[in-house]
């Protein structure tokens, strides 16, 4: 079985972004889930939620995240927010590939949403209490699978270059065959 890495945590917290760097670092493939999601379905992610709803798209994540993880070669793999809060993904991220949680705090993720594009993410831009309300609750919600990732980073620790020894002490990437 193949180890892939796999990068978990809130919207904005730059799973997208470390994992396009990390993988470019190691070579290797990149893997954004919500891209593949997009693909398999031939819709915008927006477009999923208003025509089909959370559930339906629940359920597309799950099996676009299984039909990833048994890919044989090592890639990097960017989740969305949601990836390992719903069907079991913490338990299948974690049996297929190395987990990662990035954990950002809601003051920093409030600054990056604010200046980025929220309509491209369907949960928060439809926060009827407001985004940093939204961030909050969400965040007390999905700890409880985050902190099930293997290794944990926070700020300054959050770079390819400070992730680079603990990525290698877990084994990151695997050796080729
Ligand atoms: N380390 C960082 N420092 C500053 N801004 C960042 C960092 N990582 C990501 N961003 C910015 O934050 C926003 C969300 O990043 P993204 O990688 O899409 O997060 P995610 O995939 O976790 O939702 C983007 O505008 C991105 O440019
Ligand atoms: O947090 C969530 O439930 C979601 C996060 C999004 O990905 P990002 O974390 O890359 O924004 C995307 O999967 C979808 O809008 C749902
Ligand atoms: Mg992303």
């Amino acid at each position: 079985m193949s180890r892939h890495l796999s990068l978990i945590g809130m919207p904005g917290a730059g799973k997208t972004t470390l994992g396009q760097a990390l993988a470019a670092y190691f070579g290797l493939p990149f893997v954004d889930l919500d891209a593949e999601i997009v693909a398999r379905a031939g819709q915008s992610i927006p477009g999923i939620f208003a025509q089909r709803g959370e559930l339906d798209f629940r359920q597309l994540e799950a099996d676009t995240l299984r039909a990833v993880l048994a890919r044989p070669a090592p890639l990097v793999l960017a989740t969305g927010g949601g990836t390992p809060c719903f069907h079991n993904g913490i338990t299948a991220l974690n049996q297929h590939s190395i987990t990662l949680w990035l954990d950002v705090p809601v003051s920093t993720l409030l600054a990056r949403l604010q200046a980025a594009e929220t309509a491209q993410r369907p949960l928060l831009s439809q926060a009827p209490a407001g985004l940093e309300t939204r961030l909050y609750e969400t965040l007390t919600a999905r700890t409880q699978f985050y902190q099930q990732a293997q290794l944990h980073c926070a700020g300054d620790a959050c770079t390819v270059a400070a992730l680079l020894p603990r990525l290698a002490a877990a084994g990151f990437p695997p050796p080729a065959v």
